[in-house]
């Protein structure tokens, strides 16, 4: 099949239980949730993404004819350094990565060393040979995928109180506060949110302290 890529950079990821980690991350583009144009916004499933995901025009993006293609054009990022080889992590991301990560890219990554990761907003079922599962469940959305890694709740959403969904099965629980208008008061939130809630732990965006990509 062929791969919509917005985007490949070489950062650090910013957010959950992998947060400073380097990787190699992969934008897909599109997303079942949210066409991506600012029109359409107040209509969508998903109406606070903070991303651009439309179209193939980032820093190499492009369209990739096959799995073995887009696989060579994730590790051509990953520093050359020979003792980094052990440490390669890929991140699919979007838009919605599940509406193309297939068997075959897991498969070719796997092939190229490295540890598959996905954010994904659980409305798609994973494939079961990705190595790392973030599931950010998005209120008002039927969420198909109930286990994983970690579940990423951005917090707060009305209409999804993080109480229903602490009985699924994932390893890390953390709560997200929604970058926007209200972010100060969405930090404080969560915090008071965790200190009551010892399941819940705190993920800062911390790519957007840091000013990285
Ligand atoms: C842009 S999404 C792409 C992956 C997938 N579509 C999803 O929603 O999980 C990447 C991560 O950013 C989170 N996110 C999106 N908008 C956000 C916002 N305004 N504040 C905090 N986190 C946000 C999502 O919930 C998800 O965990
Ligand atoms: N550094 C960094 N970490 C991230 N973790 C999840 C991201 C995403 O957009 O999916 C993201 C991102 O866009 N940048
Ligand atoms: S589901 Fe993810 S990519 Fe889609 S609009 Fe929501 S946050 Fe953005
Ligand atoms: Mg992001």
């Amino acid at each position: 099949m062929t791969y919509s890529v917005k985007e490949i950079f070489l950062t650090l990821q910013g957010e959950g239980g992998q947060a400073g980690r380097a990787a190699v991350f992969c934008r897909f583009t599109g997303c079942n949730l949210w066409s991506g144009r600012s029109e359409d916004r107040e209509k969508a499933q998903c109406q606070f993404c903070d991303t651009d995901f439309i179209g193939t025009d980032g820093p190499g993006g492009g369209k990739f004819e096959t799995a073995e293609n887009l696989a060579s054009a994730i590790a051509l990022q990953w520093p050359a350094d020979s003792d980094s080889y052990s440490h390669r992590l890929v991140v699919f991301t979007g838009g919605e990565p599940l509406l193309q990560l297939d068997d075959a890219l897991i498969s070719a990554m796997h092939k190229q060393g490295f540890s598959v990761a996905v954010e994904s907003n659980g409305t798609i079922a994973a494939p079961e040979t990705i190595d790392w599962v973030c599931i950010s469940p998005k209120a008002g959305t039927d969420l198909v995928q109930t286990s994983g890694t970690e579940l990423k709740l951005v917090y707060p959403q009305p209409g999804l109180d993080p109480a229903s969904l602490t009985a699924l099965d994932f390893k890390h629980f953390w709560l997200q506060p929604m970058d926007g208008a209200n972010q100060q008061d969405n930090i404080q939130a969560a915090i008071r949110y965790c200190l009551q809630h010892p399941q819940w732990g705190l993920s800062l965006q911390t790519h957007k302290l840091t000013g990285i990509p």
